[in-house]
């Protein structure tokens, strides 16, 4: 029994293309490779379906093998179900995410618990500030060099060490009774988290079949938010109880022993194994994680990557380093991917949210709300949810649309609060705040509403998807690129942490909202003007469509032919499906 799976050739698509996708479509097929025009036989559901030449144009299949990885991700997307072993590598990385989150998040509550139980005195802003930002500076430190250490020693073998700087720094500060120690164990634990924050989401790109590869990045986030979201419950159960915040720190060496324990028995990715030349490791992993792929089409998959790795340049590591940093700046394509990895990573955190993730306890008990944890879990857990309503959207709506919603919901809701906050009132007196009118205040209410619509257009937009970064660069220059995307994002962490309390008594809070109102309004603009809709491209378009410009048009309509692709192939499994169960 066969079915008859029409094959493409770029040619053909081509000539079929050209008048509904106009500029987009002559980008994309610039380096096309011709599909040979034979007979391939794949495998659906264990039923043998043939794939054979298209006789008339209609019915072909309008997917063309185009990217610089693997022109076997289609065939393989056609063949394959999600397995479980891509899900488990999926998790077990995610957990990173996880740490990000629940380690970035405690802080905010072990602010306002440590009370007097360091050096003996009550923390001034200045050292809240320190403690904070220590765990960025250690994150900026380390994701400077994590890209190139992924290369040099493996995704896994990061992973593993982020686990241990966990460890010590969770050590360090559940037994300090001194200020110093607190932030020494905060930078260790921040080694961690920047290694963890790149190395995560560059390995799920890695394992995961491409047409849902935005979607499992995405989950790493997930787990981001759901770690700051835990972090703020724990946070509130233990606000009471004596030394809580060592209880609350000490918690976070559970998921760090779970996943160092998984990745003793999980392998690193193909391309990893790959890059040092283990073939038979890449194929193993790729046979593990395409069950229902012919080793045929895995043996090519190798070949590509083999293909591919070569294209690095270089006799040594130094000078392929170095080579690397050179394509990156002077490729104009990797140059614009650079601006856009950066520069979304940039309005991350220079539009503020972090500064409540860090000092929302203390904001909300300055605007006079007496639990200020429970808000600060609405906030968070608003977080989480908009992340959630990311993964579904992030590759049907696309990455493009939900920014261009998310940051004008943010600047109108960042307007709203610094109004709120003028007249509210709020003068410092040295280093305490004071809210002129005192009570219970109708503009208190306001901030916290606006504050959370906030969250959740950040969440939607924003939050989520600079973490797309990998699908920016070539394969030559990934690591580099997304270590100086990540690095962006630590640097911006780094300089909220450090200044918004500063911020917030020198230009008062309403100047500060403000403040943070205009980046987002100008971020918008950026977004606008630079940030071309990739969801469902293929990686190579992605580079063609970054070529000689930032081609938004070209790329929106390449996007919306490409999707209109894959639900066609869905169609086309489905009905083949239908074919065999009508057979049977
Ligand atoms: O994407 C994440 C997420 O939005 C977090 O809530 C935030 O704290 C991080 O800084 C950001 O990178």
């Amino acid at each position: 029994m066969g079915i008859h799976i029409p094959y493409v050739t770029s040619k053909a698509s081509r000539s079929n293309t050209s008048d509904e996708v106009g500029d987009a479509d002559s980008l994309g097929s610039n380096n096309q490779r011709e599909s040979p025009a034979k007979t391939t036989k794949v495998m659906l559901e264990s039923h043998e379906i043939q794939r054979a030449p298209a006789s008339d144009d209609e019915d072909r299949i309008q997917i063309k093998p185009v990217n610089d990885e693997d022109d076997t991700s289609v065939m393989i997307t056609f063949n394959q179900s999600l397995s479980p072993f891509i899900i488990t590598l999926t998790f077990v990385a995610s957990i990173s995410g996880f740490m990000f989150g629940y380690d970035t998040g405690y802080i905010s509550s072990a602010l306002i618990s440590i009370g007097t139980d360091l050096d003996n005195k009550v923390l001034t802003y200045g050292e809240k500030e320190i403690v904070t930002a220590a765990t960025s500076l250690g994150a900026l430190i380390t994701s400077i060099f994590a890209g190139t250490a992924a290369d040099l020693f493996g995704r896994k073998r990061c992973l593993m060490g982020s686990n241990l700087m966990f460890v010590i720094g969770a050590i360090l500060q559940v037994s300090a009774h001194m200020f110093w120690q607190m932030a020494v164990g905060r930078l260790i634990m921040g080694f961690g988290v920047g290694i963890g924050s790149l190395i995560a989401p560059l390995f799920i790109s890695e394992i995961a079949p491409k047409m849902i590869r935005g979607r499992l990045t995405v989950i790493n986030s997930l787990w981001l938010t759901g770690g700051q979201l835990v972090a703020y419950g724990c946070g509130a159960g233990l606000n009471h109880v004596n030394n809580g915040w060592r209880i609350l720190v000490g918690l976070s060496l559970v998921p760090t022993a779970v996943q160092f324990t998984c990745l003793c028995f999980l392998p690193d990715t193909p391309r990893y194994y790959v890059m040092k030349g283990d073939l038979h490791n890449a194929t193993e992993v790729l046979k593990r994680s395409y069950t229902d792929t012919s080793e045929e089409i895995i043996e090519r998959k190798v070949e590509e990557l083999v293909t591919l790795n070569q294209s690095i340049p270089g006799k040594n590591v130094p000078e392929r380093v170095w080579n690397t940093i050179k394509e990156l700046h002077t490729v104009p394509s990797n140059l614009r991917a650079l601006i856009i990895g950066c520069g979304l990573q940039a309005i991350q955190q220079f539009t503020g949210w972090n500064s409540l993730m860090y000092f929302s306890g203390t904001i909300f008990e300055t605007v006079g709300f007496k639990n200020s944890s429970a808000v600060s879990i609405i906030v968070s857990g608003t977080n989480f949810i908009f992340t959630l309503v990311a993964f579904f959207s992030i590759d049907k709506i696309g990455r493009r649309t939900i920014l261009l919603i998310g940051l004008p919901g943010m600047t109108m809701a960042l307007v709203v609060c610094s109004i709120a906050f003028h007249y509210l009132g709020i003068k410092f007196d040295g280093a305490v705040a004071v809210v002129v009118s005192s009570g219970f205040s109708s503009w208190g209410i306001v901030i916290i509403i606006f504050i959370i619509v906030f969250a959740a257009f950040y969440a939607l937009g924003i939050g989520t998807v600079p973490w797309q970064q990998s699908e920016l660069f070539p394969q030559n220059v990934r690591g580099i690129g997304t270590s100086y995307a990540t690095a962006t994002n630590w640097a911006g962490s780094l300089v909220i942490a450090s200044t918004f309390l500063t911020m917030l008594q020198n230009i008062t809070p309403a100047g500060t909202f403000a403040f943070f109102a205009a980046l987002s309004c100008v971020s918008t603009i950026f977004c606008y003007f630079c940030y071309p809709e990739l969801s469902g491209l293929e990686l190579e378009e992605v580079q063609t469509i970054l070529k000689d410009g930032f081609n938004i048009k070209a790329s929106q309509a390449l996007a919306k032919k490409r999707r209109q692709q894959v639900a066609r192939v869905h169609e086309l499994k489905y009905e083949a499906t239908q074919e065999i169960i009508e057979d049977i």
